[in-house]
């Protein structure tokens, strides 16, 4: 009988170098200081600061090189910094006896400092701040790294990257450097992205560039290109000759809870599917890239996005759901979309006429994402055995990890009759005790190690917004009516219809039910 150590041996991961980086002379150990800027907002103490502690907690923050300074308006202490995160600090993770302790150890790294986005004072107390670190740390001028975080609105990047550029920057002739991460949204269309882009672009390098989108730091997610090019059998089927057509959903089951001011300025196609949705599609969708480069990686994006046929008015459905509005920072008459299912259309030789189904909607009845693979019917079936549905390859994201594929086979028994089944990898079972990182935690490392695969590049950005301003204008200006739904339903119908009419076929009778241990 094979041992559990055979086992483990047999299975144990071939880390490939070219897979984690391409970066050269990056420094791997110095004085690194993380500047959250934002530090009193909703996500610096939600996900930044977390991923950084996790981080931390596995070694990847070494105490005597990391200082993490927090920056924002908001007059407040070190302390009430410190006490406004570390009820985010997950303990549930992997936590152990040493958890509160770590935590602590942690938050005294964490230092605040108080300032406007843009004049020069607060910059040059961080700047001060930040030196004295680095020369406490006995590290080399030119040798230190630092990484700026700007958890903040985008309407303030432009100043607050000329305030780090005139203020903050750091000598890089001995390995240092500086990199600026942004959040999403990155503009409000093609205009405003470029405007923003270009403003930002005068100031630093691509290189020290990092526009975040999370979904790229998702496991599934970032096991696409593995599932694609490095499994035989997908390799022939993935075309336009076997897939019928491709379904990327976002569903949440609640509505946007306090941020209703911001999503209402937003919308569910600028919040969710012109960034996250559309990175899982060019993922799905890209040709095999020339390598694992960062920048091979994104060129074949880019081609993905460029040939995206503009979307057609009668292959969008847009919904409102009800009591969207009763939020005192939303207007009574928003015609803001809480949901949109829409269909995106790639010219190329792979998947010319295969129709690629986006949906995303807040305050529906399950949350979950997922891609969603549908093959087309057998050809000459002699099994009759079409209507329990096709051929399906599932990638679930999130909750519950899991890949599966949906097929038919025999049902156990005497009689020849057919069922539908499935091949199922739930991460939860076959990867037991494993943890999961976060999204955030791994694309912050990403950003320390200056690896951009992970990160959209700038003309990935336009490309994209080259995809949706059209529409957007349309529903800006009032051209586009979205459909009330109701809070906790599956959506309005008529976005189902435009699935099946787009070639969905719903399989009835059969749900994939996530195994429990
Ligand atoms: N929250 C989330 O879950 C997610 C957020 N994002 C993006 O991350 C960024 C930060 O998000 P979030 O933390 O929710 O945002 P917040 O609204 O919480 O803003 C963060 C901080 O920015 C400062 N701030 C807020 N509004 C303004 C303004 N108009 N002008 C100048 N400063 C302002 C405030 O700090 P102070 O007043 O103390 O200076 C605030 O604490 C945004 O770009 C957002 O779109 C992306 C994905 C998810
Ligand atoms: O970027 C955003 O993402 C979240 C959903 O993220 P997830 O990792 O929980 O799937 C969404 O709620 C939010 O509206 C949006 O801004």
């Amino acid at each position: 009988m094979m041992s559990d150590r055979r086992c483990i041996e047999k299975s144990a991961p071939i880390r490939n170098e070219n897979f984690s980086r391409d970066i050269e002379n990056v420094p791997e150990t110095g004085c690194l200081s993380i500047i959250v800027l934002g530090a009193s907002g909703d996500l610096a103490k939600k996900k930044t600061f977390p991923a950084l502690f996790n981080l931390y907690r596995q070694g990847f923050l070494q105490p005597n090189e990391v200082h993490i300074f927090g920056y924002a308006r908001t007059k407040i202490s070190d302390e009430d910094l410190r006490w406004c995160i570390c009820g985010y600090l997950a303990p549930g993770r992997g936590a152990s006896a040493e958890h509160s302790e770590g935590v602590l150890e942690f938050l005294q790294l964490i230092k605040y400092v108080c300032g406007s986005y843009d004049t020069e004072e607060g910059f040059r107390s961080l700047e001060k701040i930040i030196s004295e670190h680095e020369v406490a740390k006995n590290s080399a001028e030119g040798s230190s790294r630092r990484l700026f975080y700007l958890a903040l609105p985008p309407s303030v990047y432009p100043s607050v990257c000329k305030m780090i550029k005139d203020c903050c920057t750091n000598k890089s002739d001995l390995g240092g450097w500086t990199r600026i991460v942004v959040e999403k949204p990155f503009g409000k269309d093609l205009a405003s992205a470029e405007e923003l882009s270009s403003q930002i672009g005068e100031l630093f390098d691509e290189a020290q560039i990092y526009r975040i989108d999370h979904y790229l730091g998702k496991e599934l997610v970032q096991n696409l290109l593995v599932l694609r090019f490095a499994n035989r059998f997908f390799l022939p089927l993935w075309n336009r000759d076997n897939i019928d057509n491709v379904q990327i959903v976002f569903r949440e089951d609640f509505g946007t809870e306090g941020r209703g001011g911001y999503f209402d300025e937003y919308g569910i196609i600028r919040d969710i599917i012109q960034n996250h949705l559309l990175q899982v599609l060019c993922l799905v969708a890209m040709e095999k890239p020339v390598s694992l480069k960062s920048e091979h990686i994104r060129d074949e994006k880019v081609k993905v996005l460029q040939s995206v046929v503009p979307i057609k008015d009668e292959e969008v459905v847009l919904g409102q759901y009800e009591g969207y509005t009763d939020d005192s920072t939303v207007p009574d008459n928003s015609n803001t979309p809480t949901l949109a299912t829409m269909i995106l259309r790639i010219h190329n030789e792979r998947w010319e006429g295969v129709p690629f189904i986006l949906k995303a909607g807040k305050a529906l009845n399950s949350r979950k994402a997922e891609i969603r693979v549908q093959f087309k019917d057998v050809p000459g079936d002699i099994f009759r055995c079409q209507k329990q549905g096709r051929n399906e390859f599932v990638i679930r994201l999130q909750p519950s990890e899991a890949i599966y594929m949906k097929l038919m086979v025999k049902q156990p028994g005497l009689e020849m009759s057919t069922v539908q089944s499935e091949l199922d990898l739930s991460y939860g079972q076959r990867y037991q005790g494993v943890v999961i990182p976060e999204a955030y935690e791994r694309l912050i490392l990403d950003t320390i190690r200056g690896d951009q695969q992970h990160f959209v590049r700038r003309d990935e950005l336009k490309a994209a917004w080259e995809i949706f301003t059209p529409l957007l204008h349309r529903i800006d200006n009032g051209e586009f009516k979205p459909i009330p739904y109701k809070q906790g339903s599956g959506g309005p119908v008529e976005a189902d219809e435009l699935s099946e009419r787009a070639g969905y076929v719903q399989t009835h009778g059969y749900i994939w039910i996530p195994p429990i241990l």
